[in-house]
């Protein structure tokens, strides 16, 4: 530990992680996170910080192998040596509020959470999560590509879509039970990939059970596997999970199937081994990510950030405080995801496994039809819930053309899925997707039991039982 420390300038900054130290010196300038983060912890165990985060295996899966500088004698780490979270900032000043009578101050209530069953609806959610999650966290989470227009479409788009309720049919009895990729599922949906799930119970109260955690968990991916169980949905796990790929599996039930996204590395071998692993572990199907060569310029989330860890560096310096995350996030992006993937590779992507092969993030019927003649399984309409490039349409927009192009090139709903995903938010919008053709939409994990009851309530204003199968397309 004594050589660690030595490395300890944003200079020359050496990290201890779980036993073994890491020159990070180069990597802290892309850190997506900023570097400061990093450059904090130079010369120093950084394992307390980076574990609420970040999955142990992270290191050994993305950094090249030249950079682990050696193994560290655990009884050479002394207090000294570990850096600490930094503390949470000091909340905003609580605003006052001028009573018009006597003109009295009265301070605003802190904001306490609602009751579980008091949450109605997923914005209910959203909006709690927005007072109980470390702003960081909800900078990452809420913020999408730079003016965020298509963020906001993706529901919008959904809201243009009116129904067209038929009467006077027996709904005594509706199933909205289906098949997705050949699993079966409570309802046309399944979670979908959203990384470093552990963000979202960070403690903002500093008492150490996290925002979102029970019993002093931060549960992240661990905790959605679990609920979609309970909610009978597939899950698709994330790449840039939280948690290790295995702590994920392991947390399945024994009968329960998931999905997994991929996010190809550009040195494949590690992609191939990661696909190994998904395969062997009995995940059914690999989603590729086609729509992140590099990371969306998130405005909000790169303000947040700068906000938060440059506010004490006055006159600061690019490094510090990651003010230059745009680039550095782009940088480090590429790291991980190769920029250079292109359809190429897609036979390269099918020899390599033998689960079912779908690209996410397809935009347009063309992508979709080369999807289709490529021999893949099927695609997702996706925009990435508009973090990526601004300005496109949202996926339930793009499902009529693709499904008339599909179908002209002689898909079928045996051998081609199509997924949308992109501003679901209630059952109703599921409803209109899958009438449109799509076979399921994905939604954010905490959506699916509401969202189910709506579902079930335009099912029978729909008026038909099990609408769905004879009303998807193909
Ligand atoms: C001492 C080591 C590290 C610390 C303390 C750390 C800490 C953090 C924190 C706090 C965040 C959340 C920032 C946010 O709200 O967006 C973050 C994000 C992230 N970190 Fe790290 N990290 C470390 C090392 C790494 C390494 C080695 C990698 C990968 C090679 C990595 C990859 C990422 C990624 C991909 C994000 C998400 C960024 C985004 O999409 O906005 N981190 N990190
Ligand atoms: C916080 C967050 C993290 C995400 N992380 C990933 C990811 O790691 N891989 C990926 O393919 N998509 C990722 N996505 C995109 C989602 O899988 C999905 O395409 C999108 O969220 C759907 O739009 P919606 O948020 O409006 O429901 C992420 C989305 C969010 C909100």
């Amino acid at each position: 530990m004594e050589e660690v420390a030595k490395h300890n300038t944003k200079e020359d900054c050496w990290v201890v992680l779980y036993g073994k130290a890491y020159d990070l010196t180069k990597f802290a300038k892309v850190h997506p996170g900023g570097a400061k983060l990093i450059t904090d912890a130079a010369g120093m165990d950084a394992t307390q910080i980076f574990d609420p985060i970040h999955p142990k295996d992270i290191m050994d899966k993305l950094l090249k192998p030249s950079l682990t500088m050696g193994v560290v004698d655990a009884a050479t780490i002394k207090p000294e040596h570990v850096a600490k979270i930094p503390e949470a900032p000091k909340p905003a000043p609580k605003k006052k509020k001028v009573d018009s009578s006597d003109q009295a101050e009265e301070e605003v209530e802190e904001f306490k959470k609602p009751p579980l069953n008091a949450m109605l609806n997923t914005f209910d959610f959203e909006s709690v999560a927005r007072e109980v999650m470390e702003p960081q966290a909800w900078g990452y989470y809420s913020s999408g590509g730079d003016d965020e227009i298509t963020l906001r479409d993706n529901h919008m788009a959904f809201q243009r879509i009116t129904m067209r309720p038929r009467i006077l049919v027996n709904v005594r009895e509706i199933d909205m039970s289906t098949q997705i990729l050949g699993v079966p599922a409570s309802l046309p949906l399944y979670f979908t990939a959203t990384a470093l799930a552990k963000l979202a119970h960070q403690d903002r109260r500093g008492d150490g059970r996290g925002a979102g955690a029970t019993d002093g968990e931060r549960d992240g991916e661990v905790a959605i596997v679990k609920a979609a169980k309970k909610a009978g949905v597939p899950y698709m796990l994330p790449t840039l999970s939280s948690y290790t790929l295995d702590e994920m599996l392991a947390a399945r039930a024994p009968d329960q199937t998931v999905f997994s996204q991929l996010y190809v590395n550009p040195e494949r071998s590690r992609s191939e081994e990661y696909v190994q692993k998904l395969e062997q572990a009995g995940v059914q199907a690999l989603f590729v990510t086609v729509d992140a060569p590099q990371l969306g310029r998130r405005e909000k989330d790169m303000r947040n950030k700068f906000t938060q860890q440059g506010s004490d560096v006055q006159g600061d310096d690019e490094e510090e405080g990651g003010v230059d995350r745009s680039q550095g996030a782009t940088r480090a992006i590429s790291s991980y995801i190769d920029p250079g993937l292109n359809w190429e590779d897609v036979p390269w992507l099918k020899s390599i496994t033998k689960m079912k092969v779908l690209l996410k993030g397809v935009q347009c019927a063309e992508d979709a039809v080369m999807a289709f003649k490529a021999g893949l399984a099927g695609c997702v309409l996706s925009n990435h819930g508009g973090r990526q490039l601004d300005t496109c349409r949202p996926g339930i927009e793009v499902l009529p053309e693709v499904m008339e192009a599909l179908k002209e090139a002689g898909a079928t709903k045996e051998n081609f899925a199509v997924f949308i995903d992109g501003g679901v938010r209630r059952g109703g919008d599921i409803f209109k997707a899958v009438a449109l053709g799509a076979q399921a939409r994905s939604g954010w994990p905490h959506v699916s039991c509401r969202a189910s009851e709506v579902c079930q309530t335009c099912q029978t204003w729909d008026g038909k039982a099990g609408l769905w199968p004879g009303q998807v397309s193909f």
